[in-house]
């Protein structure tokens, strides 16, 4: 498993108004989606291309476009719909499929209550997107969904981990192509499976719902 840190002041800062829990739910969404635009160029390092012939209005010249079949985007419902618009402005081609989970806050076991993926993934490049990487439980869950379809490789893109939901990532997914990008690694989970120092309930923040 790679695992890529994100190392920007501009990360750094946008991370910091995200974190102040005065931060209001109209600028907590507009901070989410200009972050997840800085870590998709990480994230996105990889995408495959293909050689196509263009013309200038100089020159005849060699580029690459987007390769097919096309990427695809899953949003983990519900805090990842809150990357979705940042994440699809750098591929805007990319198919998008879905997954609800949602922790139950006793067990800290993920239990999925939507899934629309397409049936066969294989040979599909696919992007996880999801703020808050906790235990892990929700990432796994999420990856053993689209290889168990034929995925060749995942990368998923989170705003905020815990070394413990990335130890967990990394023995779950042995032998498999995975990339995780992140904006921080926080110092740890606290007894209630939250990340701390962290920002609180994604999922919450975002959209404002109380439990
Ligand atoms: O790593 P884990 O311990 O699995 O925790 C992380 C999960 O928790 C949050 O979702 P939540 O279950 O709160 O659902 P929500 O997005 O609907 O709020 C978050 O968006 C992740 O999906
Ligand atoms: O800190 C956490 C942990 C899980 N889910 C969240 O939204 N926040
Ligand atoms: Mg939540």
């Amino acid at each position: 498993m790679r695992v890529h840190i994100a190392d920007h002041p501009l990360i750094t800062h946008k991370l910091t108004v995200l974190r102040d829990k005065h931060t209001p739910s109209p600028t907590f969404r507009q901070l989410t989606e200009e972050l997840v635009t800085l870590l998709a160029y990480e994230a996105t390092r990889n995408v495959r291309v293909t050689p196509v012939q263009i013309e200038t209005p100089v020159a005849q010249t060699m580029g690459v476009a987007i390769a097919t079949p096309r990427p695809i985007v899953v949003p983990i419902l519900r805090a990842g719909l809150g990357m979705l618009e940042g994440m699809t402005r750098l591929l805007p081609t990319a198919e998008v499929g879905f997954l609800g989970l949602v922790r139950d806050e006793e067990t800290l076991q993920p239990v999925t209550y939507a899934e629309r993926l397409p049936d066969d993934l294989s040979n599909r490049q696919c992007f996880v997107i999801d703020p808050m990487l906790a235990t892990g439980g929700s990432l796994i869950a999420a990856i053993d969904y689209l290889f168990d379809r034929g995925a060749v490789d995942v990368t998923a893109v989170c705003l905020l981990g815990t070394p413990e939901g990335l130890a967990a990532t990394e023995e779950a997914t042995k032998g498999r192509d995975v990339t995780i990008v992140l904006g921080a690694l926080d110092e740890r989970l606290n007894e209630k499976g939250y990340i701390v120092p962290g920002l609180g309930d994604a999922g919450d923040r975002l959209y404002g719902l109380a439990h």
